[in-house]
């Protein structure tokens, strides 16, 4: 199994998964001066009106929250995509008191947390794990959390943490909406990468907002009282830090939209 710390960390996943030593591994370091402005990107669409969040749950890794993706009901598109993706999950990545905690980090800037919306190609692929092999399988929405006033909803994803303290444990968390967490603009920056966790396939088409969403301190802590253990496990290790360092550019391409 794979983790954050010492002995299972980011520096030796490639023992079991070799993708990590690939050619399109994400998070990258986004240099903004360095990005080519494509006119020919388009706006990304957010149709998450008729979302349906069923669950949430601790899965030893991060906090989760799935979708109802038997049909088109929530999807991106626009921007890079060709084709419409059907939103499966979101999730957070964050660090210890204080430090770091996103993965991709804007010309050497990281941010204190990092929210994913992830999204599979259903026009192209019959399931997600068929899709989260294929290069353009994946479409994920990356959103970045600094800390200031509390997000006005982001209460009702802290105020369900307590129910998912340990690693394997799930509740029903319907009726969520995603859209809320979105910050005004819906500019970005986009490149073709992986998931940053194992089996790190090269699944991914990243979409980044440039504008962060706030949080406080006091929201971002309850993050911090989700263990990466389970109930049985004796010795309890708090889940923080969960998340993978920038990856080389190995020559890609990043695009902004504006
Ligand atoms: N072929 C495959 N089927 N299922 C998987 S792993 C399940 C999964 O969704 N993993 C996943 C890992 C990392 C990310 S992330 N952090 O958004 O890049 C998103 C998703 S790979
Ligand atoms: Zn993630």
């Amino acid at each position: 199994r794979w983790g954050y710390g010492k002995e299972d960390g980011p520096s030796v996943w490639h023992k079991h998964y070799p993708s990590a030593k690939g050619n399109r591994q994400s998070p990258i370091d986004i240099i903004p001066h360095q990005v080519s402005h494509d006119p020919s990107l388009g706006q990304i669409v957010l149709n998450y009106d008729q979302c349906t969040s069923i669950n949430i749950s601790n899965n030893g890794h991060s906090v989760v929250v799935e979708f109802d993706d038997s049909d088109d009901r929530s999807v991106i598109l626009g921007g890079p995509l060709d084709n419409p993706y059907r939103l499966k999950q979101f999730h957070f990545h964050w660090g210890g008191k204080g430090c770091r905690g996103s993965e991709h980090t804007v010309a050497g800037n990281c941010y204190v947390s990092e929210l994913h919306l992830v999204h599979w190609n259903a026009v192209k692929f019959r399931t997600y794990s068929d899709a989260a092999t294929a290069p353009d399988g994946l479409a994920v929405l990356g959103i970045f959390l600094e800390t200031g006033d509390d997000h006005r909803w982001l209460h009702m994803i802290t105020d369900a943490l307590y129910m998912v303290k340990f690693k394997g444990s799930v509740t029903d968390f319907k009726g969520f909406n995603p859209k809320c967490l979105l910050p005004s603009s819906l500019h970005y920056w986009t490149y073709l990468g992986s998931l940053t966790t194992p089996p790190l396939d090269e699944s991914v088409t990243w979409i980044i907002l440039k504008e962060p969403i706030t949080l406080s301190e006091r929201q971002l802590s309850k993050f911090r009282m989700l263990l990466f253990t389970a109930e049985e496990e004796d010795q309890r290790m708090r889940m923080e830090n969960n998340f993978r360092p920038p990856q080389p550019l190995k020559g890609r391409k990043v695009r902004s939209s504006v």
